[in-house]
């Protein structure tokens, strides 16, 4: 077994601040009593770094080769949603241009609906595109090569996604060789190791970091 003190990832160098981002996260339901597990550490994690509940998307499909292709339409989902919030606030904008040509409309006569629609509203969930995807699966070998099969697909989906899509896409898949590797890993153990270090915390962790970053990164801020 490792050495504790050398494996396992450092606080983050940087506290960032979640308060802003909106993040989904698509789990497999497989092997269920350590999805919820891995859920909540990493639900717990993000809102411990202030994203809010509402602004935090969680869906789920059957089993993790699922998930590349969930984790894809997510992201072009908030894109969707993003550019469906937009043309009432371009609408919007337009009309007051439009005020100021023509005297006989004003602001007070628009509608409630006419009014910007922010892509962040004040009360209520966020309709911006996700800053971050956490996708989750637990994979436990049986006695076959779909293991293998599956794990593969699974890790090369992902990490095609991220670098095709620009948005991070957290791995949040276990990929144990036993069921004990995998309660371990979910801070369930009951074995001799005690109960492990549930890595949805680390997932939630990397999730807002990169959010964060790459926001900057997009900006072309260093
Ligand atoms: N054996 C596990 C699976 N298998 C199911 C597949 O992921 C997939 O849902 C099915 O082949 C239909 O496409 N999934 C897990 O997440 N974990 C396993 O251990
Ligand atoms: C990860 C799997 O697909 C695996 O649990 C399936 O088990 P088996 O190889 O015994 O069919």
């Amino acid at each position: 077994m490792s050495d504790p003190t050398i494996k396992g990832l450092p606080p983050p160098p940087t506290k960032y601040d979640g308060s802003d981002f909106r993040i989904a996260i698509v789990h497999a339901r497989w092997n269920d009593s350590i999805i919820k597990a891995l859920l909540e550490g990493t639900i717990n994690k993000l809102k411990e770094q202030g994203v809010k509940q509402e602004n935090i998307v969680v869906k789920s499909v059957p089993g993790s080769y699922e998930l590349p292709f969930a984790t894809k339409q997510l992201i072009e989902a908030g894109k969707i949603q993003s550019a469906n919030a937009a043309p009432s606030m371009i609408a919007s904008s337009t009309t007051n241009l439009l005020s100021l040509i023509d005297n006989t409309t004003t602001t007070s006569s628009q509608s409630q609906s006419e009014k910007p629609a922010t892509a962040t509203t004040t009360n209520g969930p966020s309709t911006k595109p996700f800053d971050a995807i956490i996708s989750i699966g637990c994979l436990i070998k049986g006695s076959t090569m779909h293991f293998e099969y599956i794990c593969d697909a699974v890790t090369h989906g992902l990490m095609k996604i991220q670098l095709e899509t620009g948005t991070p896409v957290i791995f949040g898949v276990l990929t144990a060789l036993t069921d004990d590797q995998a309660l371990e890993r979910a801070g369930i153990g009951r074995g001799e190791k005690g109960k492990g270090h549930n890595h949805g915390e680390d997932w939630g962790l990397a999730a807002v970091e990169l959010a964060a970053q790459n926001r900057d990164w997009a900006k072309g801020v260093l």
